[in-house]
C-alpha cells in the first residue's frame, strides 16, 4: 500500500498530526475506553494524532509521554522520557501531584520503536515495551481502569495475554482498519481492572 494512503491524506484535510489517530478512533468507538471525565495517561505520544483524538473525547488533562520531543498541544503534559527507564514512573507519579491527577483511568500506549521489517525483531521490542507498559498499569491505574497496547504480533502475544488478563474482567485483540494490512500490528484492549 502507498504510504500516502487515504488515511494519510484523511489526515492531512482534518489537521491530524498522523495517520495513526484513525486507529484510536476505531478503537475507541469498539470499546470506549476513555470516558468524557477520563484521566488518560499516553506512552509513545509523538508526533500527536492520538493525542489530539483524546483530547476531543475527555475533558481532563492528559499526560503523554515519549522517548522524543512533541509539539505542544494544549491541556496536555507531555514528558520526554523512556517507558523502559525504572524511574518514568516517579516523573510520571510527580506530574500527577502537581497536576492534581489523584488516578489514572485509562492508559494508551502505541509505543514502538522504529520497526526492522523483521518479524521477530519487531515483535519482541514491542513486547518489551507492553510489559513496561503493563507493570505501570498495575501500579497506577485505579479499580475499573482501562489500558491499550500495541504490539506486533508473534510467538510471544500469547504468553502475554495470559499473563495480564488476569488483572481485567475484560481481554480482546484488535486490528483496526487504518492499520496496515500487510503489518503485524495489533492492539490489545484490556479493560475494567480488578
Ligand atoms: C507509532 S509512533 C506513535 C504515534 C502516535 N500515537 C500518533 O498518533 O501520533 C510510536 C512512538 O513511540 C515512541 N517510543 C518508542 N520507544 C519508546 C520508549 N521506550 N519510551 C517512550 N516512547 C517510545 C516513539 O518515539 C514514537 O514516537
Amino acid at each position: 500500500m502507498n504510504r500516502k494512503d487515504k488515511y494519510y491524506i484523511k489526515a492531512k484535510k482534518d489537521n491530524l498530526r498522523s495517520r495513526a489517530a484513525f486507529k484510536l478512533m476505531e478503537i475507541q468507538e469498539k470499546f470506549n475506553v476513555i470516558s468524557e471525565n477520563s484521566n488518560v495517561l499516553e506512552i509513545g505520544a509523538s508526533p500527536g494524532g492520538w493525542t489530539q483524538v483524546i483530547r476531543t473525547i475527555t475533558g481532563r488533562p492528559v499526560i503523554s509521554v515519549d522517548i522524543n520531543r512533541m509539539k505542544p498541544i494544549d491541556g496536555v503534559i507531555f514528558i520526554q522520557g523512556d517507558i523502559k527507564n525504572p524511574d518514568i514512573i516517579n516523573i510520571i507519579q510527580k506530574t500527577m501531584e502537581g497536576e492534581g491527577i489523584e488516578k489514572i483511568d485509562v492508559i494508551l500506549s502505541d509505543a514502538m520503536v522504529k520497526t526492522s521489517g523483521i518479524g521477530e525483531r519487531d515483535h519482541y521490542e514491542s513486547y518489551l515495551l507492553g510489559t513496561a507498559v503493563m507493570e505501570m498499569a498495575l501500579k497506577l491505574l485505579s479499580p475499573h481502569g482501562n489500558v491499550v497496547i500495541k504490539q506486533f504480533q508473534g510467538d510471544e502475544t500469547g504468553n502475554f495475554i495470559n499473563k495480564w488478563k488476569q488483572y481485567y474482567s475484560f481481554n480482546k485483540i484488535t486490528k483496526p482498519r487504518a492499520s496496515r494490512s500487510e503489518s503485524r500490528e495489533i492492539y490489545i484492549v484490556f479493560k475494567d481492572r480488578i
